[in-house]
Parts: C-alpha cells; structure tokens; sequence
C-alpha cells in the first residue's frame, strides 16, 4: 500500500489556479523532491496537504484515509509533520520546552489529569522530557537546551525546526526549503542530517528545495512543478536533461549549478 496518493489535486485562490491536477504516489520510505519555479505551486501543495488549505478538487490519501480538509492538527496526529520556508519556532520558549511543547498533542490526558498531577499525568510528561532530551542529543542542539530559538545560528533553528516536526512522531515529514538560507558548510551537514534521519526513524521524506545540488544529491524522484502543473517527474539525472525543465528554468541560475 503507497503511504500517500494523491489524485487530481487542484487548488485556485480566487481566480487564480495555483495547483492543477497533480497526482502522486509515494511508497514507504521514499525521499522525494519537489522544485518548479518561484510561484510554481510547491508550497500551496504542502499546504493542502498538511491541512492549511482545503483543496478546490481531488483527493489526498494517506494511508488510505481521505485527509483533504482536514484540520492541521488532526493531519499532524495522523502522521505528517512539516517545517517551513520561513522558520516559524516558538520564539518565547526554550529550545527543550520548543520540543516538548511540540509531543503535547497526542498525549490524551484530560485537565483533571493536569490538575490532580495524576500518575498518567507524570509518566506522560517524564516520556515528553525524555523524547526531547534525545532529540536534542541526536540533533546536536544539547548545549543550546536552554537558548531560546532566536539566538541560535540560522543553520541551528532549521535543525531545531527539524527536531521539533520528528517529536510528533511523523510516518511522513515535509520540508520546505530546509536549505534556505544556509551557507555551504550547514548545507553539507543538511544533506547529512536528512539522509541519516531518513535512515534512523525509517521516515518517508518530501521536500521542496530550490539548491539544486541538495535536490539532486538526496532525492531519489523529483516532481517539477511550473504554473501549477506537473511538467515532469523522474530521477534527478532525467530532470535535470529534461528541456521542458531546461526552458522553465530558462534564466536561472538554479539549474545550471546543479
Ligand atoms: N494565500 C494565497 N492567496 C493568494 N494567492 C496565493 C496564496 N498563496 C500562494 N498564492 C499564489 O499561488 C501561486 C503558487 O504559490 P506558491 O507559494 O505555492 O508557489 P511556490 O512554488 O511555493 O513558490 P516559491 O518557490 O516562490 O516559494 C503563486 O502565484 C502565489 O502568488
């Protein structure tokens, strides 16, 4: 059974069609890549997707369940976590309590439990702490526990972010730009942690990402949107010779430094 399928996925904003007709099917495990242009409809479909907006047509399925419309979280509890384009951390907490914070809506204790500090109640919150003190040792961010987000490197909170979407425990993880931003060094280490997380927690991986050397270097399929629809889907090496990649990209620079 594919993890997600998606069919006939369209999506106007006014009278504008921002995705049109896409369809994919994404098996366990995979590590895609998804690129077009700026205003190509990339973010619009992770959007979808995870819930923020509710498709005009078509069908997101995820393990086998119709997830289109349904609300953020309740995506996020089914098993999709993303980051985002622009890093959106909890700026007021701590880098723990981002991570902590971040387990607590799955946890299925009710107020009384809270209040009455029940034994459901403290196990719970010792399972969160502990989730979140291994996330930071595996994610290097353990000396920055207690930082609050906005201090740490650019390179850092995009990490954080990253641990932050694996503390809900996804099947399926969406990154958006994951690279933006960063400079060389972080982007190599990026690549690193992507491939080594797929790895670790046996995740499925679809990400949106205009540095073509982290697209073609880590996804094993790339879909290539252009004004909202599917101009060609293959291996990074037949994309990157497709001409109707070439001439959507005509003019920039993206390609070319693949
Ligand atoms: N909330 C919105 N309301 C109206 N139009 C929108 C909205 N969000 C996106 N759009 C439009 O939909 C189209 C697709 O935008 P989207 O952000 O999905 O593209 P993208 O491929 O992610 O672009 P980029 O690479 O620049 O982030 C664009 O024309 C954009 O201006």
């Amino acid at each position: 059974m594919a993890l997600l399928v998606i069919r006939k996925l369209t999506h106007y904003f006014g009278g504008l069609r921002a995705v049109a007709n896409f369809n994919l099917s994404v098996q366990g495990g995979e590590l895609l890549g998804l690129i077009g242009p700026n205003g190509a409809g990339k973010t619009t479909v992770f959007n979808l997707v995870c819930g923020f907006y509710k498709p005009t047509e078509g069908q997101i399925l995820f393990q086998d369940k119709d997830i289109a419309g349904l609300r953020p979280h309740a995506v996020t509890a089914m098993g999709i976590a993303r980051t985002f384009q622009n890093i959106r951390l909890w700026n007021t907490l701590s880098v723990f309590d981002n991570l902590c914070i971040a387990q607590h809506f799955r946890l299925g204790y009710g107020l009384l439990d809270t209040i009455l500090r029940t034994g459901r109640y403290m196990r719970r919150e010792r399972a969160v702490r502990r989730t979140a003190e291994e996330l930071l040792e595996i994610m290097g961010l353990r000396h920055y526990a207690q930082e609050q987000p906005s201090n740490l490197p650019y390179g850092l909170q995009r990490r954080l972010e990253i641990a932050r979407a694996l503390a809900t425990q996804p099947k399926l993880l969406l990154l958006d730009e994951p690279a933006a931003g960063m400079n060389p060094g972080e982007i190599q280490q990026l690549v690193e942690t992507i491939r080594w997380i797929r790895q670790s927690f046996q995740l499925t991986i679809w990400l949106i990402e205009h540095h073509m050397r982290v697209v073609m270097s880590v996804c094993e399929r790339v879909q290539v949107l252009d004004f909202g629809e599917t101009i060609a889907d293959g291996s990074p090496e037949d994309i990157r010779r497709n001409p109707r990649v070439i001439q959507a990209y005509l003019g920039s620079e993206e390609l070319s430094h693949a």
